[in-house]
């Protein structure tokens, strides 16, 4: 049987590519000071086996996810540049995601909104319609991709920027991230992780028209861990020394991510909202706007609890929603997630990867050749 290639830009679903539904494997790291008991351990072994073929848990669904992500990411490494609109750079990413991810309903698909934040701003931000942003020669782009297969989330992101001038701030994030993904590990302590990667972040400085900045790490920006069709699974990793006493526990997903910022090294909700989703153990609230009633069916079929953006609406059909939107937002049914910036003329960088603690490895899902 001849193989099947993959298309330029990418179209050409996974499937038809990893025909025999095995997909690669991220990067394995053993865990720190484990020397060998974890992974020789027969009954560590074991639990790794039943973890494999347990259909809910199987681990080739998240790397199916990963697969898509990193053939995704390197066509828009390869095609981003500046004078595309910020919707254009938007829908090449998510055309291709949805093509490589053959995205069906809920089984598989985007896994929250393609986060495409800006210079001072760090996550959350997305063009919604209407959006006529272009993007600079001079501008830090942090590109944030989400792609899930029966509701595992692979969250992983990278910071593009077309000239040098803030090459050693992308380091120091990169190097920062590596660090969080490191320190991480079964029984490890949120708190522990915080501190390395702060250490690590601080340790760079960066140099503009002749002024030095060290590098801050971002002190209300935090990892997560990652649950079924569930983005923030609720344990937050800090990018600063803290004491949180709370552990990693065996067999859960961590969106590893940092950022490093020029300004306070704060964010603050800044500009027009783009990212919602629906709350996991929302209130069974009774609707009184009708609107809101139909918008939130739109959402539960369309999205689940997945985050999403207004274009996904607009693509799913639904209009002026807004009203209904925000009546929804309020009642604490749907939780909203507007721009988080710094200090405006500062410059933020992410890096992001997702982990899987197994039980015998640490395995980096969405490690690749490019970060
Ligand atoms: O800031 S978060 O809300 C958060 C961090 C810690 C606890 S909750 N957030 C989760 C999220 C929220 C909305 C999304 F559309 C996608 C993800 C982190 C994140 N944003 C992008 N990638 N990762
Ligand atoms: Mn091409
Ligand atoms: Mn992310
Ligand atoms: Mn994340």
């Amino acid at each position: 049987k001849k193989k099947v290639q993959q298309s330029d830009p990418p179209r050409v679903g996974l499937s038809k590519i990893f025909t025999n539904g095995v997909y690669p494997e991220g990067e394995i790291q053993p865990y720190k000071d484990d020397n060998t008991w974890r992974t020789t351990s027969e009954e560590k072994r074991y639990d790794e086996r039943m973890a494999m073929e347990d259909p809910e848990i199987t681990y080739q669904s998240i790397r199916r996810a990963a697969e898509v992500h990193r053939q995704v990411r390197q066509s828009a490494r390869k095609h981003i540049r500046p004078g595309m609109t910020m919707t254009e750079i938007a829908n090449l990413i998510e055309d291709g995601s949805r093509a490589l991810v053959e995205e069906t309903g809920l089984e598989s698909g985007i896994g929250f909104p393609t986060g495409l934040s800006l210079n001072h701003c760090a996550a959350h931000y997305t063009p919604n319609a209407g959006d006529t942003n272009v993007l600079q020669s001079g501008d830090v782009l942090k590109i944030d991709i989400g792609v899930h297969v029966k509701g595992r989330i692979v969250d992983s992101a990278f910071t593009l920027n077309f000239e040098p001038t803030y090459d050693r701030l992308i380091e120091a994030v990169k190097a920062a991230t590596d660090t969080g993904i490191r320190e991480s590990g079964i029984d490890v302590r949120l708190g522990e992780i915080g501190g390395a990667i702060q250490e690590t972040m601080e340790s760079y400085e960066v140099e503009v028209n002749g002024k030095i900045y060290p590098v801050k790490s971002i002190e209300n920006l935090s990892g997560h861990s990652i649950g079924l069709y569930q983005i923030h699974g609720g344990k937050s990793v800090q990018l600063v020394k803290n004491d949180d006493q709370t552990k990693m526990e065996e067999g859960e997903y961590f969106a590893i991510e940092t950022f490093g910022s020029t300004g306070r090294g704060r964010v603050v909700e800044s500009g027009e909202c783009s990212h919602y989703a629906k709350i996991i153990d929302a209130p069974r609230v009774p609707l009184r706007l009708t609107s809101a009633k139909s918008l939130l069916k739109s959402i539960s079929s369309n999205f689940g609890t997945l985050p999403f953006c207004r274009r996904y609406l607009d693509r799913v059909g639904e209009s002026k929603y807004l009203l209904a939107l925000n009546h929804l937002v309020q009642q604490g049914i749907v939780q909203d997630y507007p721009p988080l910036c710094d200090a405006k003329g500062s410059m933020t960088a992410q890096f992001e990867h997702t982990i899987l603690l197994r039980p015998t490895v640490k395995e980096v899902i969405s490690r690749g050749d490019d970060y």
